[in-house]
C-alpha cells in the first residue's frame, strides 16, 4: 500500500480513536523503520494544517468534484477520501518538494493535479486574508502546557560523569550557560541542575534538540521527563552498594532500569521483566546504549516469577501500564477537537486498569527479602492512584506481611504536591507520604508516586537462605489462599504511552494480545564506552 494511503489510515485510526499520533502510525499497521518515521512525519504536518486544508476545501469542493476517485464510501481497509485529500494536499501545499511524491497515473493524485492551480490560488487568498506574511504561519500553533515543560536531560552516569557532562555543554559552540539558580521558563542556550533531582538532572528550554548530540548520541544522557525520574529515585532511597538486588516488575522501554542502574552506580544486579515481545527489543537496545553492566533482562511476564527464586530482591519497582492521562504530548494540541473518550468507556477501561495494577503490587509483596516497593503511573486518574494504593495496603499480602506506606521524609520530600487526602480516607499522612505531578503546573507531566515497605531483618547472603526458604515457603501458602484470580485485563490491555523520549519515533501502543509467551532472558552487553566530544545541542 503507498506511503499516502497508510498516513490517511493514521489519521482515519486518529479521528476514530482518542489516541497518540505515534500509536496511531503503529495501529494502522505500518512497518517499522524509515518509512514509518516518513509517515509520521505526513501525518504530523497533515495535522498541522489540517484547519487550513479544510478550509480551502470549503471553498474547492474536490470531494463533490472528483467523487468518483474519492467516494464518500470506500471499501473496507482504504482509508477515507477525506483524510487521502488531506495528505496529499499537505505535502502539495506545504512540503518542501511542493508536490505529490506518487506516479501522475495515480488517479488520486491526477484527481489533485486537476484543481491545483485553483486550490494554490485560494491559499494565498486565505494567507491574504488573515494577515500573514508566509504560507507556513497558517500552521498550527503549539501547546501551552506542553511547552511549560522544560527539556529534562538526565546525565547518565553509567557513562559520562556530570562534571564531564556540565563541560562539554559549557565549551560548546556556541557555549551554554550553566545557571545557579533555577529559571522558568529556561533562557536561551541557558541550563540548570533541576531543585530536586540534583546533581543527575538537567532542565534546558522546552525546545532543545537533540539530533546531533553526541552525548546523545553515546547513550551518556537520556532524555526523560523528571518526574518520570521520580520512581527510581525514591526506591533508591538510602542504597548502600551490597544492600541486595532490585526487581524491575515493567521495565520497558527502560527509562527507570538504566536510572536504577546508575543509581547502584553500575554494581548489583537488577532484574528487569518485560511482557511485550516488541518492547522488550526496545529495553535490550536501551539498556546496551545506557551502558548498564548490572542489568539482567527476561521477556517474562513478572506476574510468572516465583518470589522465592528472588531471596536476594530488597527492592521492587512496578511502573505498569496504565491510561497515560498524565502524559503532556507535545503532538497533542495536534489533536484538540477530538471526540473526548464516552464516560462509561473511561471508567471500565479505569477499572480494568486498576485491578491488574493492583494484582500487580499484590504479588510484589510477597517476595521474601523485598523492604521496598514503589508504584508509579503516569495518570492523573486517583482510580489508578491513591485507590488503588488504598487497596494494596488493605490486601492480605500488606496485613500478612507488614506492608505499610512510606512517610514522607523517604519520598523526595521536598516535592510539595502530595496525595489527594479525599481518596484516603482522610487519612493525611498517606495522603502526604505520596507524589502527584500535575501536568504543566508542576512543569512536568501528570504522574504519580508511591512506596511501600516494611522491615525485614537485614539481608545476609550466607544466612538468608535457610530463613529466605521458610519465608518464601509461608508465602507460597499464602499466594494460594490471597491471590484474586488473574483476569485477561494486562493481556488485553494496550499499554498507554511511553515514556522514553530517546527513541523519536516509537511504538508507543503495543498491544498484547498478539504476543507469544516464550520468555527469554539477556544480559545487557554494554558497548564500549565512545569518548564524549563535545556538546553541539541544535538548539
Ligand atoms: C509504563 S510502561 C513502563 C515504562 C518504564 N518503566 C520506563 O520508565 O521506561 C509499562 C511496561 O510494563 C510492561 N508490562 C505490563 N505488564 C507486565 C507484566 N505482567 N510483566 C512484565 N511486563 C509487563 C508493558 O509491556 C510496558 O512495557
Amino acid at each position: 500500500m503507498n506511503f499516502y494511503k497508510q498516513a490517511a489510515l493514521a489519521l482515519d485510526h486518529l479521528d476514530a480513536k482518542q489516541g497518540s499520533v505515534k500509536g496511531s502510525v503503529a495501529a494502522a499497521g505500518v512497518a517499522q523503520g524509515n518509512e514509518s518515521k516518513r509517515i509520521l512525519a505526513l501525518v504530523i504536518e497533515s495535522l498541522k494544517y489540517k484547519p487550513t486544508i479544510l478550509d480551502l476545501l470549503s471553498s474547492v469542493k474536490l470531494l463533490n468534484l472528483e467523487k468518483k476517485v474519492f467516494p464518500a464510501k470506500v471499501p473496507s481497509g482504504a482509508p477515507t477520501s477525506q483524510n487521502l485529500v488531506l495528505v496529499l494536499l499537505q505535502d502539495l501545499l506545504f512540503s518542501k518538494e511542493g508536490k505529490v511524491q506518487a506516479s501522475d497515473k495515480w488517479p488520486p493524485k491526477a484527481a489533485i493535479l486537476r484543481h491545483g492551480t485553483r486550490l494554490k490560488a485560494e491559499l494565498v487568498k486565505l494567507q491574504i486574508k488573515r494577515g500573514l506574511s508566509s504560507k507556513e504561519e497558517l500552521e498550527r500553533s503549539g501547546g501551552d502546557v506542553a511547552t511549560q515543560i522544560p527539556r529534562y536531560v538526565r546525565c547518565n552516569t553509567n557513562i559520562l560523569s556530570i562534571t564531564k557532562f556540565i563541560s562539554n555543554m559549557t565549551k560548546a559552540n556556541p557555549p551554554w550557560t550553566l545557571l545557579s539558580t533555577p529559571t522558568y521558563p529556561v533562557p536561551a542556550r541557558s541550563f540548570f541542575q533541576d531543585p530536586h533531582l540534583s546533581p543527575d538532572l538537567f532542565a534546558l528550554p522546552a525546545s532543545t534538540k537533540f539530533d546531533k548530540n553526541l552525548d546523545y548520541a553515546n547513550g551518556g544522557i537520556i532524555l526523560q521527563d523528571k518526574a518520570s525520574c521520580f520512581p527510581a529515585k525514591v526506591l533508591m532511597h538510602d542504597w548502600k552498594d551490597g544492600e541486595g538486588q532490585v526487581i524491575d516488575g515493567t521495565a520497558a522501554p527502560g527509562n527507570k532500569t538504566t536510572y536504577i542502574s546508575a543509581l547502584m552506580h553500575n554494581k548489583g544486579e537488577v532484574h528487569a521483566f518485560e511482557r511485550s515481545h516488541v518492547r522488550f527489543k526496545t529495553l535490550e537496545k536501551m539498556l546496551e546504549r545506557a551502558g548498564c553492566n548490572n542489568v539482567k533482562a527476561q521477556r517474562a511476564d513478572f506476574m510468572e516469577s516465583k518470589p522465592k527464586d528472588y531471596e536476594n530482591v530488597t527492592r521492587i519497582l512496578l511502573d505498569p501500564s496504565c491510561s497515560g492521562s498524565g502524559i503532556v504530548n507535545r503532538l497533542d494540541y495536534l489533536l484538540e477537537g477530538a471526540e473526548p473518550e464516552d464516560d462509561d468507556v473511561k471508567a471500565e477501561r479505569l477499572e480494568k486498569l486498576a485491578a491488574f495494577q493492583l494484582v500487580m503490587i499484590r504479588h510484589a509483596m510477597k517476595f521474601p527479602n523485598a523492604k521496598r516497593i514503589v508504584y508509579s503511573t503516569c495518570s492523573i486518574h486517583t482510580e489508578e492512584d491513591e485507590e488503588v494504593v488504598m487497596k494494596a495496603l488493605e490486601s492480605p499480602e500488606a496485613r500478612d506481611f507488614g506492608w505499610k506506606i512510606a512517610p514522607r521524609s523517604q519520598v523526595l520530600p521536598a516535592w510539595e504536591r502530595r496525595g489527594r487526602s479525599e481518596v484516603t480516607g482522610g487519612d493525611k499522612d498517606i495522603a502526604e507520604a505520596v507524589i502527584c505531578c500535575v501536568p504543566g503546573e508542576d512543569r512536568t507531566n501528570g504522574f504519580f508516586v508511591s512506596c511501600f515497605v516494611r522491615d525485614v531483618p537485614e539481608y545476609q547472603p550466607t544466612e538468608v537462605v535457610g530463613r529466605g526458604k521458610k519465608r518464601a515457603r509461608q508465602m507460597d501458602v499464602q499466594e494460594e489462599e490471597a491471590e484474586p484470580k488473574r483476569t485477561k485485563v494486562e493481556d488485553n490491555v494496550e499499554d498507554m504511552q511511553t515514556r522514553t523520549e530517546t527513541i523519536e519515533v516509537d511504538t508507543s501502543r503495543t498491544a498484547f494480545a498478539n504476543e507469544t509467551s516464550d520468555q527469554t532472558t539477556s544480559k545487557a552487553k554494554p558497548k564500549k564506552k565512545k569518548k564524549a566530544k563535545k556538546a553541539g545541542l541544535g538548539a
